[in-house]
């Protein structure tokens, strides 16, 4: 048995906060699988890369419409990869290296799976027992594959197995002709939206009438007007089985059935497919570590239970020095939120360390995360971007609503880019004046919807926001303004 001051489980952004303010520590990192976690390998970063030229790939292809003479006529695979993995790889291997190496002397990596035996033990997948006073579980999530007869789970991912995830995806060997996503979601549309523009035949198998489902309404519905007009969706279905054909590279016979989410549906019996991407969503890894089995509370959907503080509760009560961050814990899957959390336990770390035993520090010394106007941004086309509550959850809370939707093609840079279709809707409370949410749908979403989360954040009322700062004319935040000009509040 080996103790540690300090083990950290998990290299995603749990690898952030262990810096020189824990260098006399004798601390342990263990990571199963590749340092970094999701989001440096399998996850936003390479997402966007591939994101990125897929965006230029469909201008090129609907240039047209612009008046522009110009056409996609292919992608190099095997160079688009090459870019993106030389660098992620490396990456990768600095990471494991500095905190393998002589720079991190105090710092063991342990390169396997650990579960627990008790609150603060764990076992290695080779059998050793390590102890540790202080632990930081930041195990993140794993895509969820669905139970339906003909999919092995066990070989999901596996090379030349034909149902992959997004674990996988982005390293196939080959540009798939065919590819049929199952899941309507966030990581279902960003690679739809990637292989689609690359020239891959992509079908979409969405269980409800609308694609990306938990946005706003009205922002679901345009999401989805626009997203069927030129993709391949089958609404309403779901996989009833997996037939694969005989030898690597042969085709899946995927057998719908109605998913019983929307009535009269007319869907096809069969989609065949070189390459099916499972996207369902992605469970908490919670199992894996035996955390129910040591005792540690855990909420319905599976994620370890944590305060403000980000401490990890068993039986109700916070457990002495043992802190979680990002998906193993939050309920926002997102990169942003994990990375705050981390920030906020390394600080509660250093607080806990100085006040002695583990758990000693007073709460009124430790920092709260704060989970306040949490954006998020679907990276498909058209862009998707959000922030705050629905329409819908804003009057089930209660308040008083104005709401207003402004269509790109109302300001001058809609009219630039040939009326494209988007909308801004914006939601806010009728006496506070303040902003409640935010849905946008179209291009660069991700871009203007900036100044709608810093008011969020700063409780900056609607009204200023919109007439106390010059807005550029004629750039595309105009739509904002004219979005948040458009909201009626009660008079002062
Ligand atoms: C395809 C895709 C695209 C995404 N794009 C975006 C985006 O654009 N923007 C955004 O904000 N978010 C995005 N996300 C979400 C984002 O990647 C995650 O929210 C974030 O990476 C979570 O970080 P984490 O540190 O909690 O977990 P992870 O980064 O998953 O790290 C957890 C680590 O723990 C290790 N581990 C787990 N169990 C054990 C064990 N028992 N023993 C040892 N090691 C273990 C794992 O191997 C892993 O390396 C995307 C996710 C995916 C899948
Ligand atoms: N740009 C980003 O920030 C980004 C990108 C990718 C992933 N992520 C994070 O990763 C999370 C997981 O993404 P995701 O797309 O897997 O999940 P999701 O929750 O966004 O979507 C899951 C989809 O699968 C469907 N579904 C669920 N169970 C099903 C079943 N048994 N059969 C058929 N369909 C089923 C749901 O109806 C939904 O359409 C996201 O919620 C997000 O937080 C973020």
């Amino acid at each position: 048995m080996t103790h540690y001051d300090l083990l950290l489980i998990g290299t995603g952004s749990g690898n952030m906060f262990l810096d020189k303010r824990f260098a006399g520590l004798k601390t342990a990192i263990a990571e199963e699988w590749h340092f970094g976690g999701t989001c440096l390998n399998v996850g936003c970063i390479p997402t966007k890369m591939f994101v990125y030229p897929a965006t230029i790939a469909e201008e090129a292809a609907h240039a047209r419409r612009y008046d522009v003479e110009a056409a996609f006529e292919g992608v190099d695979w095997s160079a688009l990869q090459e870019r993106i993995f030389s660098r992620v790889d490396a990456i990768e291997a600095g990471g494991r290296e500095y905190r393998s190496g002589d720079r991190q002397p105090n710092n063991t990596v342990i390169p396997e799976h650990v579960r627990f035996v008790d609150e603060k033990t764990v076992v290695t997948a080779s059998g050793e027992e390590i102890t540790a006073d202080r632990i930081v579980i930041a195990a993140g999530a794993a895509p969820t594959l669905p139970d339906t007869p003909g999919l092995d789970p066990a070989r999901v991912d596996t090379p030349g197995y034909p149902i992959v995830t997004s674990n996988s995806i982005m390293r196939l060997p080959e540009q798939p002709k065919r590819l049929a996503i199952v899941g309507s979601g966030v990581i279902a549309m960003e690679f739809a939206h990637i292989f689609a523009s690359f020239g891959t035949e992509v079908t979409v198998i969405a269980r409800g009438p609308r694609l990306l489902q938990d946005l706003d309404g009205t922002a679901s519905a345009e999401f989805t007007t626009i997203f069927t007009a030129d993709h391949n969706v089958i609404l309403g279905a779901q996989p009833a089985a997996f037939r694969l054909g005989d030898g690597e590279g042969a085709p899946v016979t995927i057998d719908l059935e109605p998913s019983g989410r929307v009535d009269d549906v007319d869907i096809p019996a069969a989609v065949d497919a070189d390459i099916v991407l499972i996207a369902i969503g992605r469970h908490p890894n919670t199992a894996g570590l035996d955390a129910a089995e040591v005792g540690y509370d855990l909420t319905p959907d599976g994620r370890l239970v944590v305060d403000a503080f980000q401490r990890v509760y068993a039986g109700g009560e916070p457990v002495p020095g043992v802190f979680a961050l990002g998906d193993i814990s939050s309920e926002h899957q997102l990169k942003h939120v994990a990375n705050h959390e981390a920030r906020v336990v390394g600080d509660n770390l250093v607080v806990d360390v100085a006040a002695g035993a583990p758990g000693a520090a007073a709460e009124d010394a430790l920092e709260r995360t704060s989970h306040k106007a949490v954006p998020a941004a679907v990276f498909t086309s058209p862009q998707v971007a959000t922030v705050g509550m629905t329409e819908d959850e804003a009057r089930l809370a209660g308040h008083d609503v104005t709401v207003k939707v402004q269509q790109y093609s109302d300001v001058a840079y809609g009219w630039a880019m040939a009326d494209d279709p988007g909308i801004v809707k914006v939601i806010a409370d009728r006496d506070s004046r303040l902003i409640l949410g935010a849905q946008i749908v179209g291009a660069e979403a991700s871009m203007i919807i900036q100044p709608l989360i810093q008011a969020m954040a700063f409780d900056q009322p609607a009204d200023e926001v919109a007439r106390g700062q010059y807005w550029i004319h004629p750039a595309l935040p105009e739509v904002i303004e004219n979005a948040l000009l458009g909201l009626e509040f009660t008079p002062r």
